[in-house]
């Protein structure tokens, strides 16, 4: 039995085959190309504040090996499994690939809810995971960075944690640092702003007046919370925004900085002083641009029917089922899709960024970090869309079977497959 398994997995390889269909690849190619060179788990015991010993589940998946380093973030949430963990890390090699980053993909995290413990219980576990993945990371093997639950304090701890090991400082060993740890400028907003500026080349795909366009936001973290400012920044009407604890929907508008505040003073949108909205009924509201930036699977076959945006800018890993993205690419052309891979690929060009700085211990300003990034998602979003326009396939089809080609392309410059 595989050690790959759930629902999120099934999608990986789902999407995968749609791929290695689409571009002829052989039976016996693909297991090689899909499941993951190494995958790792293993136990982390901390002592809670209450005294007792508690034992989190740690897992870290590192997909291909070809092009460099593995790198991904490192998620902690109660949904982490084995089978959740590689699918993300699949997702990264082909992300890694599109943008021309020399990497493979990884990914990894803890099976917690964050918020329940308590931030020297946090801290623990956090350097107790760095610990136990030493003998398996390296600046030249594998650099983690932040995803859901985690941020720049946790990349801070891991660096620490592997520098203390070593008995010098290597910053270069994760990525999404705060800038006084060797992070880079940028990083922290990296995704939101690729995001957003990827939401502005599709409006001006589908001639869209930005200041006359309304946004709806799921997740309320920082892709979402950072998407949305930005945004709003540049005159979008943010209209729509959730997080666990609270909804929002406001067809005037809704005032996200403030939305910002009231996050970091009390951790969540709950008690944000505006009317509630049920959580259920978003994403299907009539909006311009639809961010789903919190988790996988929240768009369905049910709901992409009923979906009512022009651009479907996805900030979550795997926010929409292949079942859903079928139903997509039968309404035909009027979503237009920018998917994950390219849409949230603004976070790992950017730690790109940081771990060259750090390699090198040169540092660049933000502006420079902004254009370099912007480069880069403008020719990733190019390629898509001309390959989708040349080939008649969706732009998921199109940008994963970029990345896909360009990985299996080196594995065979290497004789992978004699
Ligand atoms: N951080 C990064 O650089 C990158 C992140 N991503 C992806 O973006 C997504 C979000 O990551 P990130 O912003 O870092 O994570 P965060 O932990 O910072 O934020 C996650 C947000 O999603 C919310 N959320 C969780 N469950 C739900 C739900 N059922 N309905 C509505 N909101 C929900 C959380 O709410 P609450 O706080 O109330 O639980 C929180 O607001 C993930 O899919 C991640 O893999 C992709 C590329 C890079
Ligand atoms: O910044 C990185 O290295 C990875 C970010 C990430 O986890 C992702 O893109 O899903």
């Amino acid at each position: 039995m595989s050690i790959f398994q759930g629902p999120v997995f099934e999608m990986a390889r789902t999407q995968f085959t749609t791929i290695a269909d689409y571009l002829g690849i052989e039976e016996s190619e693909r297991d090689r190309l899909l499941l993951p060179k190494r995958a790792i788990a293993i136990s982390c015991p901390i002592h809670l504040d209450d005294g007792r010993t508690a034992v989190f589940q740690g897992y870290r998946v590192q997909h291909h090996l070809t092009l460099g380093p593995t790198k991904g973030g490192t998620r902690f949430a109660a949904s982490v499994d084995m089978g959740e963990v590689a699918a993300l890390a699949i997702w990264m090699s082909w992300k890694c690939a599109l943008a021309g980053l020399p990497y493979g993909g990884a990914k990894g995290g803890i099976s917690v809810d964050p918020v329940s413990l308590s931030p020297r219980e946090l801290e623990a576990l956090s350097r107790r995971y760095m610990q136990e993945l030493i003998p398996f990371v390296g600046p030249h093997v594998d650099v983690m960075a932040p995803d859901m639950g985690t941020n720049e304090q946790v990349m801070a701890w891991f660096m620490d944690t592997y520098s203390m090991y070593q008995g010098r400082t290597v910053n270069e060993i994760v990525t999404g640092k705060p800038v006084q740890s060797g992070g880079t400028e940028g990083r922290r907003e990296a995704t939101g702003l690729g995001v957003m500026h990827l939401a502005f080349s599709a409006m001006q795909e589908l001639s869209i007046e930005p200041t006359k366009a309304t946004a709806i936001i799921q997740g309320f973290g920082n892709v979402g919370s950072i998407a949305g400012i930005e945004l709003a920044r540049r005159g979008v009407r943010v209209i729509g925004v959730s997080d666990h604890s609270a909804c929002f929907f406001d067809v005037k508008g809704l005032d996200v900085e403030a939305m910002t505040r009231h996050v970091e003073a009390r951790g969540s949108l709950r008690g944000f002083p505006a009317e509630e909205f049920e959580p259920g009924d978003l994403l299907t509201q009539p909006c311009d641009i639809l961010v789903p930036a919190a988790m996988e699977r929240v768009i369905d076959a049910a709901k992409a029917t009923k979906l009512r945006c022009r651009i479907l800018a996805e900030g979550a890993n795997g926010p929409t089922t292949p079942e859903a993205d079928k139903l997509l690419e039968e309404r035909g052309s009027d979503i237009f899709v920018i998917p994950d891979i390219l849409c949230n690929s603004g976070g790992v060009i950017v730690s790109y960024f940081e771990w060259v700085q750090d390699l090198q211990q040169f540092f660049w300003g933000y502006n420079e970090v902004v254009s370099r990034l912007n480069q880069i998602l403008d020719r990733s979003f190019q390629a898509m869309v001309e390959r989708s326009r040349r080939d008649r396939i969706s732009h998921r089809t199109s940008a994963m079977s970029i990345g896909v080609d360009r990985v299996r392309l080196a594995k065979q410059k290497r004789g992978l497959f004699p």
